[in-house]
């Protein structure tokens, strides 16, 4: 007789460049109680970031090819889904970790249309800091509001860089927008594990038809840069005042002249940015970074001169 497998618990995160998700997923897997998680993390730029900044853990992480998860790579996230169903021993839950200017929702389409797993939550994350001047943006607003509508429930997150007039403000763009789940206020990404993983009643998913292709990719640029060459920090942090503000999103794993043997972190998201140390060098490995520009946003000489190739 052949059994059935249990459908597996799928859950998506989503929210715009910089919002907070791979925040959200490093608090999951410290507070993930022995779980055996399987986490897919999916950036947009060309070079795999997240991958390294998601913390380890005993479950597994995979990388999805880059590119955008709800456009271009559709079919390596089905792959990806369906060889992850077939193990003997599959996973006690799956998180999809969107790339930032994914559709959560669509993510969401491809996860079901096997039949292998059961959607738990789409947890979008809303930028409190970032959220008026994303939703403007001539190139990416549609995207970003897009992305909310999808949510079975948002994470304002970044509370703590917003008064409470902000929030009042916040909360009246969403309900300009139409927008009516429920909103929980976080910092730092902490949305209780209960919310994400939990088995619990979902409203019909009639949010999740229809994929908004608003060609977000074509209205995008990545620029992906690396140098063997150890960077100049008063330098290079004198060209980071060049793109803050005009980027939407940068990041990268670094390597300064005056701390060789270590790399840091970069995170740059709007006006604000800062580096921390993440981890020892392997040997002379090279600085990379990701840039994300919308438009017709060029890259400062400054910058692009740390990367001669
Ligand atoms: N002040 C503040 N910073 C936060 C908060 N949550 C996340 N951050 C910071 O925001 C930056 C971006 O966070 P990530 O978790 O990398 O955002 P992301 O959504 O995964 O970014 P992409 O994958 O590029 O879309 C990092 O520097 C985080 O430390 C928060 O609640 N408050």
């Amino acid at each position: 007789m052949i059994t059935k497998k249990p459908a597996i618990p799928l859950s998506v995160i989503g929210g715009f460049l910089g919002s907070g998700k791979t925040t959200l997923i490093n608090n999951l897997l410290r507070e993930t109680d022995g779980r055996r998680l399987t986490i897919l993390v999916n950036d947009f730029g060309d070079i795999n970031i997240d991958a390294d900044l998601v913390a380890a853990h005993d479950g597994r992480t995979l990388q999805l090819s880059n590119g955008c998860i709800c456009c271009t790579i559709g079919d390596s996230l089905s792959r990806s889904l369906m060889e992850i169903a077939a193990m003997p021993e599959s996973p006690e839950h799956v998180v999809i970790e969107a790339s930032g200017v994914a559709d959560p929702g669509r993510i969401a389409q491809i996860g079901l249309a096997g039949g292998a797993y059961s959607l738990q939550a789409v947890c979008v994350l809303a930028d409190a800091a970032n959220l008026p001047t994303h939703a403007a943006d001539r190139y990416m607003g549609d995207t970003v509001i897009h992305q909310l509508k999808r949510a079975d429930f948002i994470a304002l997150n970044k509370c703590d860089l917003v008064d409470e007039a902000d929030r009042t403000q916040l909360y009246a763009r969403l309900t300009d927008w139409g927008i009516t789940c429920p909103v929980l206020e976080t910092t730092q990404g902490q949305v209780p594990l209960s919310l994400l993983l939990e088995p619990r009643e979902r409203e019909s998913p009639e949010n999740l038809e229809e994929h908004h292709h608003d060609s977000h990719a074509e209205r995008l640029r990545s620029w992906s840069l690396s140098t063997d060459t150890p960077l100049n920090r008063t330098a290079f942090e004198a060209a980071l005042e060049d793109i803050k503000g005009r980027a939407l999103r940068a990041k990268g794993l670094l390597r300064f002249s005056d701390a060789p043997h270590h790399l840091e972190v970069l995170q740059l998201v709007g006006r604000r940015y800062e580096l921390s140390p993440v981890r020892e060098a392997e040997g002379e490995e090279a600085s990379r970074l990701v840039v994300i520009t919308a438009g017709d946003v060029e890259l400062p000489a400054s910058l692009r001169d740390f990367f001669p190739k």
